[in-house]
């Protein structure tokens, strides 16, 4: 079957004050539909930037990036904009919900971006928060809720767009470990059962235990792979 999301060779340099620091140094990765894997490593090993780049939110110094049977890295910004809008979900680690808007906007967001009409928003974004749980507290602003609370509103968000995939990037990194592991639960049972492609990242070994499949990165290179039956 066709990959979903695919890097060929990826090489990120980035370029500050005349300093260069490689990210990622030939990197190929590949995801098919409905797999949940983790991208492990430790800090500074490239997995944000991985992220990034498979997500279209960054383009690669050299290398080429798949979605979908489509070449992101050659796509300007309002053409990656665009299939980000309609195929991606971003999970990230401050959660990144707006403060004004309630946890019920907050997983609408997206599919008021798309231009849904105003009902089947708010039909789609409650059934995506019951799904984490958080239906008792649509009507509460982020800062009325734990951060445990606010991660599944972020995952909410991601899923009530039904994207191809959701990129999750330490998203239990500002969480303790018990908060962390009931988030990768939540996210395990939306593949399990409703076959959500997940791909996160994460430098918490304890996280990895239950996941399929593991890429580990390191100092920019994929250095190990583990798929457990
Ligand atoms: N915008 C940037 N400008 C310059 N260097 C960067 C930038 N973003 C990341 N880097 C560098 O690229 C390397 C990889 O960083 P990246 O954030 O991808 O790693 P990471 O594995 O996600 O780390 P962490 O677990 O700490 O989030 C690091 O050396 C980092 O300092």
């Amino acid at each position: 079957m066709q990959a979903l999301v695919e890097a060929r060779n990826l090489h990120k340099v980035y370029k500050a004050d005349g300093v260069e620091t490689p990210a990622l140094r030939g990197v190929d990765f590949s995801a098919r539909a409905g797999e949940f894997t983790a991208i492990a490593g430790p800090s500074g090993s490239g997995k944000s930037t991985l992220l990034h780049l498979l997500g279209g939110l960054d383009l690669p110094t050299e290398g080429e990036v798949w979605l979908d049977g489509e070449r992101l890295d050659e796509k300007d910004a309002v053409a990656r904009a665009r299939l980000r809008l309609w195929k991606v979900g971003f999970v990230f680690q401050a959660y990144n919900l707006i403060p004004v808007l309630t946890a019920l906007e907050n997983a609408a967001f997206v599919l008021e971006l798309r231009g849904l009409p105003a009902r089947e928003r708010a039909e789609r974004a409650r059934a995506a928060l019951a799904e984490l749980e958080m239906d008792g507290f649509a009507d509460r602003k982020p800062n009325q809720l734990s951060g445990g609370q606010q991660q599944r509103v972020a995952v909410a968000r991601a899923l009530a767009a039904e994207p191809a995939v959701i990129f999750a990037d330490e998203p239990t990194a500002n969480l303790d470990s018990k908060t962390g592991l009931a988030l990768i639960e939540y996210m395990k049972r939306l593949n399990r059962e409703k076959g959500v492609t997940f791909i996160f990242s994460t430098h918490d070994p304890r996280l990895l235990e239950h996941v399929r499949r593991v890429v580990h990165l390191e100092d920019g290179r994929i250095v190990h792979e583990e798929e457990r039956g």
